[in-house]
């Protein structure tokens, strides 16, 4: 694609590896719902999240200032099979559960400074199908959608935090849950 990189692996994990997860990831993660502020007024995100890594790893996002809980059994895994077959490395990951199609994630770029430059995003997701929808930062109407299926890992790459943004829209339609968990390496600033 122009200004960026995206490898789509649709059938990263089996089906029954999926539900496993699911299941395992639930149970294990200290899932919240945070506040975040916009324009001053707080409001609650709409999904659950969570953010586990390497000890000192903290990351800033939509103006949540976030420390790292230590990496879980399921997360281990995950982690080690996604460094196995991208050859990058992450030393966290950022986990959002979208309970039904009410939840969503609104329009932004993953481009904070603790990043890097062309940071490598590699993205697990679990569970219902959903859209995801990407947009060109200086021409809003230039969009496509991808996919993502439950099992899919989606990796983003080269300029593309810096020339485009996405998105996970609701849905109108009756949606069940699902979990993603985006792998990312976290430099010092
Ligand atoms: O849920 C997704 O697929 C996208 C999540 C995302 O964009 C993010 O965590 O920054
Ligand atoms: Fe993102």
């Amino acid at each position: 694609m122009d200004n960026g990189i995206l490898t789509y692996y649709p059938a990263f994990l089996h089906p029954s590896d999926c539900a496993h997860y699911i299941g395992k990831l639930k149970d294990e993660i200290s899932w919240k719902q945070e506040s975040i502020r916009i324009f001053g007024k707080s409001y609650l995100t709409p999904r659950l999240t969570a953010w586990y890594g390497d000890a000192g790893a903290v990351y800033s996002y939509s103006g949540l200032k976030l420390s790292p809980e230590p990496w879980s059994p399921a997360l281990v895994q995950l982690r080690d099979m996604i460094i196995a077959v991208t050859g990058s490395r992450f030393n966290s990951v950022l986990l959002n559960w979208y309970r039904d199609g009410n939840d969503s994630m609104g329009w932004h770029a993953d481009d904070e400074k603790e990043l890097g430059v062309n940071p490598v995003i590699a993205s697990l997701s679990l569970g219902q199908e959903r859209d995801f929808r990407f947009r060109r930062k200086d021409n809003h109407r230039d969009t496509f959608n991808v996919k993502l299926a439950n099992g899919s890992l989606l990796v983003m790459g080269g300029e593309i935090q810096h020339f485009w943004q996405h998105a996970l829209h609701r849905s109108a339609r009756h949606l069940s849950e699902r979990i993603n968990l985006t792998f990312r390496l976290i430099r010092p600033v």
